[in-house]
């Protein structure tokens, strides 16, 4: 639903557009109408509106947009999470135990735990979020994981080609991957996705897998180069992704592609700390030109977080990237990874015509976004213009 009726956000403390150049600014007022952004300048020239709500010289700045998620799962691997706590190395085959687990769920329970971490995120400023198949990987379960997903996500990825299940040969499931299953998700998602990795699917596996899905008509990304030089950067790069995320292994080669390349390089700092990873090189993914974008991945395995202000944090304390390198990263980068940054229906900034997405820090400037590391300081959100309720809070609380 849009709101006709203008609302006008003034006392704007410190506002951040990511408008093409522009710089944060003092003092300023936002007029939205309509789900879109009507007019932005100076509070003290501000227009006349309907409603006006003043942030009390607050920050503000465009929503989150959350690139790399997996949200339609069930159950839980926190025992996993535990052993890893303990020394174990992170190995894809966990991925399996929350494919058991997503089976066996009701349709009600996947659609229940989705929303549960959309309401999460949105309350923490995420106004657009993609999420992934990929914990069903046989053709009836990932295609009502896609139909879930559709109900409730911005944009929808189909990762068929995660891992291969148990109880197939690898051949006879990229047969399914790229023929049943992609049919029956396709009505549901834009992008198809691959782990190209040791332990999932190789670089011609990848490939295969990857040319199917444009063959579709579908965007491409890749999971790639986690664990190990696994070229899945090259291949993403080589047929044109729109992105390549994780990135933690990344040789003089894939760096000089990427630059070259218009494919973006996401960035997942959450993952890398729940793995114990070494962090993907984002400050030198930076330096040599290429275009960088930060998402949560959040998933039961190894970032179970909604969380991208951590994911920003952590950027900025750990990755050696400034705040307004980082807020770009989670806002247009992460919109570029989705190929939503420019257009009438762009995300990630804040222009005249464009989404009226936006959020409310609790604090004068986005620098508190990793000054106070651990607080959580959205504090308002508005979405297509509207502003979103709060949570309500434990399950069974009353107001
Ligand atoms: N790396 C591949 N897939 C997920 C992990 C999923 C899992 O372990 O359940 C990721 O992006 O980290
Ligand atoms: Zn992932």
């Amino acid at each position: 639903m849009t709101i006709e009726t203008s609302e006008l956000i003034t006392d704007i403390g410190e506002l951040t557009t990511q408008a093409d150049g522009e710089p944060r600014r003092p003092d300023r007022a936002v007029l939205m109408q309509g789900g879109r952004i009507r007019w932005i300048g100076s509070a003290a020239n501000a227009p006349a509106a309907d409603t006006r709500v003043s942030v009390g010289g607050r920050a503000v700045l465009p929503g989150w947009v959350d690139s790399h998620t997996h949200l339609l799962f069930a159950g839980d691997r926190s025992a996993e999470f535990e052993a890893r706590m303990q020394g174990q190395p992170y190995a894809a085959g966990g991925i399996r135990q929350t494919v058991e687990a997503t089976r066996a769920a009701t349709e009600a329970e996947l659609e229940s735990n989705l929303r549960r971490l959309g309401a999460e995120a949105l309350a923490q400023g995420t106004t657009f979020l993609e999420t992934k198949t990929g914990y069903g990987l046989d053709v009836d379960s990932e295609a009502r994981t896609a139909r879930i997903g559709a109900r409730h996500a911005d944009v929808v990825s189909f990762l068929g080609a995660h891992v291969v299940p148990d109880g197939i040969d690898v051949r006879d499931y990229l047969d399914l991957v790229t023929g049943p299953m992609l049919t029956a998700v396709r009505p549901w998602v834009s992008f198809i996705d691959v782990f190209c990795e040791n332990g999932a699917f190789d670089v011609e596996q990848s490939r295969e897998v990857l040319l199917a899905g444009r063959t579709a008509g579908l965007g491409l990304r890749v999971h790639g180069n986690q664990l190990g030089h696994g070229g899945g950067i090259a291949l993403a790069v080589e047929l044109g992704a729109a992105s390549v995320d994780h990135c933690n292994v990344v040789s003089p080669a894939d760096l000089a592609a990427l630059a070259a390349s218009g494919t973006v390089a996401t960035v997942l700092p959450a993952c890398d700390l729940s793995t114990r990873q070494p962090l993907a090189p984002a400050r030198r993914l930076l330096d040599a030109g290429v275009t960088v974008a930060i998402a949560t991945n959040c998933n039961p395995g190894t970032s179970y977080t909604t969380s991208m202000q951590f994911c920003v944090a952590t950027a900025v304390l750990q990755m050696e990237l400034t705040v307004e390198e980082a807020v770009w990263a989670a806002t247009r980068g992460g919109a570029q990874a989705l190929q939503r940054d420019t257009g009438p229906d762009a995300v990630g900034s804040l222009v005249v015509g464009g989404r009226a997405d936006l959020q409310v820090l609790d604090a004068p400037s986005v620098a508190h976004l990793a000054y106070r590391p651990g607080v959580p300081l959205t504090i308002a959100v508005w979405q297509h213009g509207q502003r979103m309720p709060r949570p309500s809070g434990l399950p069974g609380t009353t107001r």
